[in-house]
């Protein structure tokens, strides 16, 4: 007989009531929000719109103003029993003036128990890190290829990766999504991504959220949200025909034939009649359903402050 999961057992993070406060600035305005252990989850958001906070409250490196945290069941504020759990991969993170890439990974295999020195060395050749040079003088790319090996080489059961691929070029940064995954098929764990590189990594992530000026606008699985809208390729009457007065996000031109984003799922008639008018159906982008989603947020914002 299976028992049923407990809260505990099933979440890796709860967010309750999260207010974080800088002098003027709200930047997290009462989040509210859970990430599910084991899976890979996005956060998104424009700049600015709280990712980071929300990150650096999350992973205990920073506290709410107001509100609570929990990580795997418990406050990991000076916890001892959760930190070592959690591991931070930051973009600016800072290293002493003559640290060497191999210091900062013998600080992480003393740091996290699943530390796995072969994968480790693997990756170190995978993103030809330079291991004499110290990392103060690495280039961009190459420092964030440090973090991206001690986020992946740690396998902390909660991994934090605040936009690893700063400054990776477009090989590197597929290489870290292709081994994220491997890896993560692997050895299950709870991975949280923030990126603005959302179709980049839209096909890694199965829950998402978005995050906006401080409030969360999207939590949901990544396949309900791709179910929020659809695009339609075909002769324009026929496009018209299905699309009725849906909100459109997005339309092309191409001579008779449009390529039509509208809000919305199609009902099993309307997927009918797509077939019949010989149209294509085509998976909205993320990037576009969010960049929808937060402009009509910042007007609506705007708006109620009288702009
Ligand atoms: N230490 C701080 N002092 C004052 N304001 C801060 C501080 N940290 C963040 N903020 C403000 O809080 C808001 C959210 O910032 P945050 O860094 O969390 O955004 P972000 O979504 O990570 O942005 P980006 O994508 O540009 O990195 C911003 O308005 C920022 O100016």
């Amino acid at each position: 007989m299976t028992t049923p999961d407990t809260v505990e057992s099933v979440r890796a993070i709860e967010a309750k009531g999260v207010t974080r406060r800088f002098k003027n600035t709200v930047a997290l305005d009462n989040v509210t929000l859970n990430f599910e252990k084991d899976k890979i989850h996005g956060l998104l958001g424009r700049n600015g719109a709280g990712k980071t906070t929300l990150m650096s409250v999350m992973t205990a490196q920073d506290w709410p103003s107001e509100g609570e945290v929990r990580v795997f069941g418990q406050v990991p504020h000076e916890n001892e029993q959760v930190l070592p759990d959690i591991c931070f991969v930051r973009e600016d993170q800072r290293y002493p003036e003559d640290a060497l890439a191999k210091h900062a990974f013998a600080a992480a295999r003393s740091a996290f128990e699943n530390w796995d020195e072969t994968f480790a060395k693997q990756l170190i050749d995978d993103f030809h890190v330079p291991m004499k040079t110290p990392i103060k003088k690495m280039s961009r790319g190459q420092k964030s290829a440090v973090g991206v090996i001690i986020g992946l080489a740690s396998r902390a059961p909660l991994t934090v990766f605040d936009e690893p691929y700063m400054g990776l070029d477009a090989v590197a940064r597929q290489l870290f999504y292709d081994l994220l995954l491997q890896d993560y098929s692997e050895n299950p764990r709870t991975i949280v991504v923030s990126s603005h590189l959302i179709d980049e990594i839209a096909y890694l992530l199965e829950h998402v959220v978005v995050i906006d000026q401080g409030d969360i606008m999207v939590d949901e699985s990544a396949e309900d949200l791709a179910d929020r809208a659809v695009t339609l390729v075909g002769h324009g009457d026929a496009v018209r025909q299905v699309i009725g007065n849906r909100e459109v996000l997005n339309h092309e031109e191409m001579g008779r034939i449009v390529r039509t984003t509208v809000l919305g799922k199609l009902s099993a008639e309307e997927r009918q009649l797509v077939n019949e008018l010989d149209l294509d159906l085509i998976p909205v982008s993320l990037q576009q359903l969010i960049v929808h989603m937060t402009r009509n947020n910042a007007e609506e914002h705007r708006d109620s402050e009288g702009f």
